[in-house]
């Protein structure tokens, strides 16, 4: 460069911007350094990556190119130099005998012919010529070495550094796929089997949906799955994970020889107990290669495990002993990348959607970007104890995965890229849809629009049960045609049906006016009811046939169900104070309220059944939430308190709320308590209020 520029005699300038330009490339190629150093020590190291595959390999072609452009650059210690990282001193280490190396990665067809041509140039072979090569999924785990002394296996190790690894023999020794003693005869005295240690999808799913469920910290996929369940200081932890390991090349050989080509030994590793991969073919020239690709990467979503690329392996020992090696990795292979199924975008904006039962759905709104082979700019994050999981906010950069068919997920926030500006997700206090009060019970993951009867998004679904032949019974009205009339807007509240005329439905595709005649008749006399069917129809969650009748049995008259507090709800039998909590939450709701009244008024009737005497509690009517860790009771203690007192104890705050109980350690719900002017109760208040109502604690 500086000779070109120096043809142009236009010196001192240009010297001058030369002299600028080095010194960004000087400055990028440091920030390179630093980053793919914290990023090498996070993966290879921590098993905890923060950024993708995907940002590392596209971080780490950028320091190769400024480094092919200046040579200048390069130093021993350079990210593209190296093998991994230096393990933690946790396990013993292991010095070894020949280096662990990586692979060389290309990421299209171009730089794929690229290499094979090179390596035609370097053999001194004409380019019609065909070069045979061994082709392998390159499986997505954790590469490990295995000794063996007279067919005994003494030694397991990681790669490390390529260098040095960590001893994890005990732990290598749990796994099933591993042979503990080779079978068959002819092996050498010392032999090591180099190979990946992984970890099949269905057992990855396994193991997350069990973490998950204890609101433990997941895996972000499979490979550091893998990598750290084979880290475990303790071995039994390690069995307990399901990993495999598939061999893929031989080390150290003594006291004994192998076959003289790639596949060979790899067939042989089989014969010798080893599990090798079931894909692996040997095939001529780069088109074929090509064509093995292609065939792989239609399969990759139903293999058992994951890969991310396929390896290419000159397949002859003699042509790879004349390539030879560079720093980090063989001249004879490389692994040719599929596209990328994790990448990171922006978490724009998380909207809320309302589902047919009422969930509150909280849906995030991406940056687009291109993962997994579609552009994804739209993702559930399925409720708020997730978005609390994943301690995602508004502006945060994300992991978005999408592997095989499996929909988009955010795995993982990349915390240090958090802006300033990062805006916190709540979920909000009114359906989007219809407006009524969204309820959190305590304990349950799923919010949900209390709007049931009056909510769009849930309308069609409320129709459907109300009509239903437990609930009210309305001969000719199923399915269809209340899809028909809900579309029409012909009802939209469900005492329109009662007003419907004949002649209105008589014109609907595929109605006549005999069939009209006949729904309006079976919807008149379907009016006459019981109050338990009429309990029922109306699709309060959780309350089934079977309550609906003991509610009814235990209050006899409508009313009473309506404005009963939360202690004489639990009081009936088989309410405990979820269903309880539900039911006050529906007839809190004053359209809910509405609509009942509305059917009534239309002549929806049934018998009064024998009451029981309802009592008053001094918290009737009033909605507590409880926060923060408190000292002199549980947090279910309080709650159980509160709710023998006529309260109702939700999980969220919101303008509704009467009462915060906060204890040491409370966050948002707080602020938003001390935001909305809610009354705050430290926990010694709230023990002297207890008090007074003859509570002891
Ligand atoms: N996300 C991050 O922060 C981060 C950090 C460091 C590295 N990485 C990822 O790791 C890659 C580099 O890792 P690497 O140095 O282990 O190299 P590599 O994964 O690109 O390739 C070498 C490794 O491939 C594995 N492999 C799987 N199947 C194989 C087969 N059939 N034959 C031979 N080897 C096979 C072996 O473990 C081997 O060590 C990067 O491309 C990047 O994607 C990510
Ligand atoms: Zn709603």
């Amino acid at each position: 460069m500086s000779e070109q520029i120096g043809l142009f005699g236009e010196s001192e300038n240009n010297d001058a911007n030369e002299a600028s330009s080095m010194m960004d490339v000087s400055k990028r190629v440091s920030e390179l350094h630093h980053l793919l150093h914290k990023y090498n020590h996070q993966y290879y190291v921590l098993d905890d990556p923060s950024v993708p595959d995907s940002e590392y390999d596209a971080l780490f072609q950028e320091l190769k190119s400024l480094e092919a452009e200046h040579p200048e650059f390069i130093t021993p210690d350079s990210p593209t130099q190296r093998v991994g990282d230096k393990p933690l001193s946790a396990f013993e280490t292991v010095t070894h005998e020949l280096p662990m190396l990586s692979l060389d990665n290309v990421f299209d067809e171009s730089e794929f012919r690229a290499f094979d041509q090179r390596i035609k140039k370097m053999l001194g072979i004409t380019d019609s010529e065909i070069i045979e090569y061994a082709c392998e999924p390159k499986l997505d785990g954790i590469a490990v070495s295995l000794l063996y002394e007279n067919g005994l296996l003494v030694r397991g190790a990681t790669r490390g550094d390529g260098t040095q690894g960590e001893d994890i023999t005990l732990n290598v020794r749990t796994i099933p796929s591993i042979p503990l003693k080779l079978e068959g005869e002819g092996y050498p005295q010392r032999l090591e089997v180099r190979g990946e240690v992984y970890m099949p999808k269905k057992g990855f799913n396994r193991l997350n949906e069990i973490a998950k469920a204890a609101g433990e910290k997941t895996f972000v996929n499979p490979r550091n799955a893998a990598a750290g369940s084979l880290r475990q200081l303790d071995p039994k932890l390690t069995a307990k994970r399901p990993l495999e390991f598939c061999c893929y090349s031989a080390g150290v050989v003594e006291g004994g020889s192998l076959p003289e080509s790639h596949y060979a030994v790899l067939n042989q590793f089989k014969a010798w107990g080893f599990l090798t991969n079931k894909e692996m073919a040997c095939v001529q020239g780069i088109d074929e290669c090509l064509a093995y690709y292609q065939n792989l990467h239609a399969k990759r979503d139903d293999l058992a495990y994951e890969i991310d690329g396929i390896v290419f392996k000159v397949n002859r020992f003699d042509l790879q002993k004349r390539l030879g090696f560079v720093s980090r990795a063989p001249r004879w292979a490389v692994a040719h990348k599929f596209p990328a199924q994790e990448k990171i975008t922006v978490l724009q904006d998380v909207e809320f959607q309302v589902g047919r039962t009422g969930a509150i759905t909280p849906v995030g709104r991406l940056e687009p970007v291109f993962v997994g082979g579609v552009t994804v700019s739209n993702v559930t994050l399925h409720n708020m104890d997730e978005v609390e999981r994943l301690g995602l906010m508004i502006g945060d950069s994300v992991i978005v995965r999408r592997a095989g068919d499996v929909i988009p997920q955010v795995v993982k926030v990349v915390e240090d890229r958090r802006p300033e500006n990062a805006v916190a997700v709540s979920l909000p206090d009114d359906c989007p849809v219809c407006h009524s009060e969204i309820e959190r019970v305590e304990g349950e993951a799923v919010a949900r629009c209390t709007g049931g009867l009056i909510c769009a998004a849930q309308r069609k679904q409320a129709f459907i049960h109300f009509a239903s032949r437990k609930a009210m019974d309305i001969d000719g009205l199923g399915e269809k045609l209340i899809e028909v009339l809900v579309d029409k807007n012909m009802v939209t509240s469900l005492g329109d049906l009662f007003r419907l005329e004949a002649k209105d439905v008589a014109a609907l595709d595929r109605m006549g006016e005999k069939s009209a005649e006949k729904l309006i008749n079976s919807l008149s006399a379907s009016k006459q009811t019981t109050l338990a069917k009429f309990l029922y129809s109306l699709g309060i969650r959780e309350v089934g046939e079977a309550t609906a009748q003991n509610l009814a049995k235990a209050f006899g008259k409508l009313d009473a169900i309506m404005n009963a507090s939360m202690e004489q709800l639990t009081a009936v039998e088989d309410i405990g104070p979820i269903v309880a909590e539900h039911i006050l939450h529906f007839f809190e709701n004053e359209a809910n309220r509405a609509v009942v009244t509305d059917l009534v008024e239309l002549g929806l009737a049934w018998d009064d059944v024998e009451v029981l005497n309802p009592v008053e509690l001094p918290l009737n009517g009033q909605t507590w939430v409880l926060t923060g860790t408190l000292e002199q009771m549980s947090r279910t203690e309080g709650k159980e308190k509160l709710q023998a007192l006529g309260a109702k104890v939700a999980g969220s705050v919101s303008k509704k709320t009467h009462c915060v109980v906060a204890g040491p350690g409370a966050g948002s719900k707080l602020t938003k308590a001390q935001d909305l002017g809610v009354d705050v109760l430290d926990e010694a208040a709230f023990i002297e209020m207890l008090n007074q109502y003859g509570i002891t604690v």
